[in-house]
């Protein structure tokens, strides 16, 4: 990678400059960064990174082999219509905008393109996040290695098909608010056993951690563990039969269900109105 170019500085973007710095993937000047109109964001990236900012497209898209598209969706039409006389056939667009087909892509700039769509998900700034890529058809494989470089550094990479991108949003792009609401749940518990919440607060962070790397590092499916950790007629068989009587494996499958269901729709709408200014072939 010779040339960066991160349209949108925001939190994402962040993530990933910030990945790409410290692994040393590429000279810090030699990214370039724009964005609507925050200069106090320019400076603190400049600072904090060594970035180039700019809001002139030309300095920030010429020669630039990757272009990183990480505004919010509501901002695409816009920014594509600005960008589109950039777009050369060399050049890679890697899209994190949730729910924007590479078709309206290549239909609002009117030209066929190499496309890489990313689902990270917010742990990419401490470098955790779960990404799944998936590629256009004009995507070469060498643009395609590219981004994977790119989202390592930030965390792991899987590649999907672009119609599972729906179901990898409801799973893993939402996923660490799941994660967040159950640590909620266990933090208002532990008010109501008794515990004080700074001790309650390690024990929650702890055991989570700790259940993480056992999932990672043990052969053992998470039900043979759980089983492991359920003594018959114990507290934790006492426990889950809570759980059970509540539903509550149910209740997980049902919202990442309808977390999928809503990508599908919100995309399916963001599709119909990026039609009207697709230009006709
Ligand atoms: N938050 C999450 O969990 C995830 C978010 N995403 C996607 O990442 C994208 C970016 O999200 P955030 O970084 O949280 O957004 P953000 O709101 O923090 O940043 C958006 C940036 O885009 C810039 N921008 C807007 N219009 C522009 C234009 N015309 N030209 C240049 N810059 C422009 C803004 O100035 C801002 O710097 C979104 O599309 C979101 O769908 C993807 C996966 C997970
Ligand atoms: O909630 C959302 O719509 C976005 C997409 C993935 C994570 N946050």
């Amino acid at each position: 990678m010779k040339k960066i170019a991160f349209i949108g500085a925001g939190s994402m973007a962040e993530a990933i400059i910030s990945g790409l710095v410290t692994q040393r993937v590429i000279q810090p000047a030699n990214i370039f960064v724009t964005n609507k109109r925050n200069d106090d964001r320019f400076n603190y990236l400049a600072e904090q990174y060594g970035v180039t900012t700019t809001r002139s497209l030309q300095p920030l898209l010429q020669d630039a082999d990757l272009v990183v598209l990480a505004v919010k969706p509501k901002d695409i039409l816009e920014t594509m219509q600005s960008i589109k006389g950039y777009i050369r056939e060399e050049m890679l667009l890697l899209s994190v905008v949730a729910g924007v087909h590479t078709s309206s892509l290549e239909g609002i700039a009117n030209k066929q393109f190499s496309i890489v769509r990313a689902m990270p998900n917010t742990s990419a700034t401490v470098g955790k996040s779960a990404t799944a890529l998936a590629a256009n058809g004009h995507t070469k494989e060498s643009q395609l290695q590219t981004a994977i470089t790119l989202f390592e550094t930030v965390g792991t990479v899987a590649i999907v098909e672009e119609n599972q991108l729906d179901a990898v949003t409801g799973l893993s792009g939402s996923g660490p608010a799941y994660i967040y609401y159950l640590v909620e749940a266990l933090e208002r518990s532990a008010e109501t056993i008794g515990l004080d919440s700074q001790t309650a607060k390690q024990l929650i962070l702890q055991t989570l951690l700790g259940a993480a790397d056992m999932l990672q590092k043990s052969p053992k499916t998470p039900a043979v563990l759980r089983k492991e950790v359920t003594s018959p007629g114990g507290t934790t068989e006492a426990g889950l039969k809570e759980l059970q009587a509540h539903q509550v494996q149910e209740a997980f499958i049902a919202c990442v269900q309808e977390a999928t269901e809503q990508s599908k729709r919100m995309g399916d709408q963001i599709s119909k109105e990026l039609a009207k200014y697709v230009v006709p072939q």
